[in-house]
């Protein structure tokens, strides 16, 4: 059992603060982050999160606890009611569980568009796109429009278009939701290589604990109404190379987030 328990957490505890790596500098930083719409309930109440640079976390939770509500915040689309946070000064890509691709436009044009609105002259976006479809393995099809490619395809040009707005920080939610099980396995592979190669820290909103495990080096558990993190664990290179301990941790983490969905059922 590696769970790292938050005993208390409405102060930035130790364990928040140090859990983003001890080496690394921090990318995100949020400090007693609340969220309410209105005059409802809070939706959020006193996140405390430390994301280190470079760093790959899964964020795991409940239908409805607020996962896409933190993740619009850290992006900037929204802000929250009370709290503090540190973001890269260079903003964040965001992508979502549906491509959103522009229909018109072929795989290479959609990546190019992404280019051109950060003021990347012609010559050069035809080669960038170029070497970001190279990246997501889509070589072959960048001439293609969303319609003639498959889920996993356009997924992997979403995730091209967002490697191409240049931006430190990726935010990824529920992107591989409606894939099947066989293309969602491949993509975490690409993900996890692309990640590697570029340098990028993740942020990865996901209701799928296998999924957590898989890709994240630490998995930060949510609560629901409202929505504060109560636990996270890492990773290891051992939950990497070993079925079996991967899937002791994917237990643990399953029965916590029963838990979790118990108290609000
Ligand atoms: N703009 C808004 N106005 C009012 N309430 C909102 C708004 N956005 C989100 N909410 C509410 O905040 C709560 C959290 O929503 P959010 O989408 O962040 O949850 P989630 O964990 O991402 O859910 P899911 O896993 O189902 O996508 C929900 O009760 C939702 O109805």
């Amino acid at each position: 059992m590696t769970e790292l328990l938050i005993a208390d957490a409405t102060t930035d505890t130790p364990s928040t603060r140090e859990a983003g790596g001890a080496n690394r500098a921090p990318a995100v930083v949020l400090e007693n982050l609340g969220k309410r719409f209105g005059d409802g309930a809070p939706v959020l109440d006193n996140v405390n999160a430390t994301v280190g640079q470079g760093e790959f976390v899964a964020l795991l939770g409940a239908s409805g606890c607020g996962k896409s509500t933190l993740l619009n915040i850290i992006s900037g689309l929204d802000v929250p009611s009370a709290g503090a946070l540190e973001v890269p000064e260079d903003g964040a890509a965001f992508m979502f569980q549906d491509s959103a691709l522009f229909p018109w436009l072929s795989a290479r044009g959609n990546v190019e568009l992404a280019l051109k609105l950060r003021g990347v002259g012609r010559a050069e976006r035809r080669i960038r796109a170029a070497e970001l479809l190279e990246l997501v393995n889509l070589s072959h099809s960048v001439a293609k429009r969303p319609h003639e490619l498959s889920g996993g395809m356009r997924q992997r040009v979403a995730l091209a278009r967002a490697l191409a707005q240049d931006k430190p920080l990726l935010l990824m939610d529920e992107p591989f939701a409606a894939l099947d099980a066989i293309t969602r396995d491949l993509l975490h592979n690409e993900l996890e290589r692309v990640w590697k190669e570029t340098g990028r820290t993740i942020i990865f909103v996901t209701h799928n604990v296998r999924e957590a495990v898989r890709l994240g080096q630490r998995v930060l558990l949510l609560s629901s109404r409202p929505g504060k993190v109560v636990a996270q664990w890492n990773v290891s290179d051992e939950h990497r190379t070993d079925a079996g301990a991967a899937g002791e941790l994917t237990a643990d983490i399953t029965a916590r987030l029963r838990q979790e969905i118990r108290k609000h059922a």
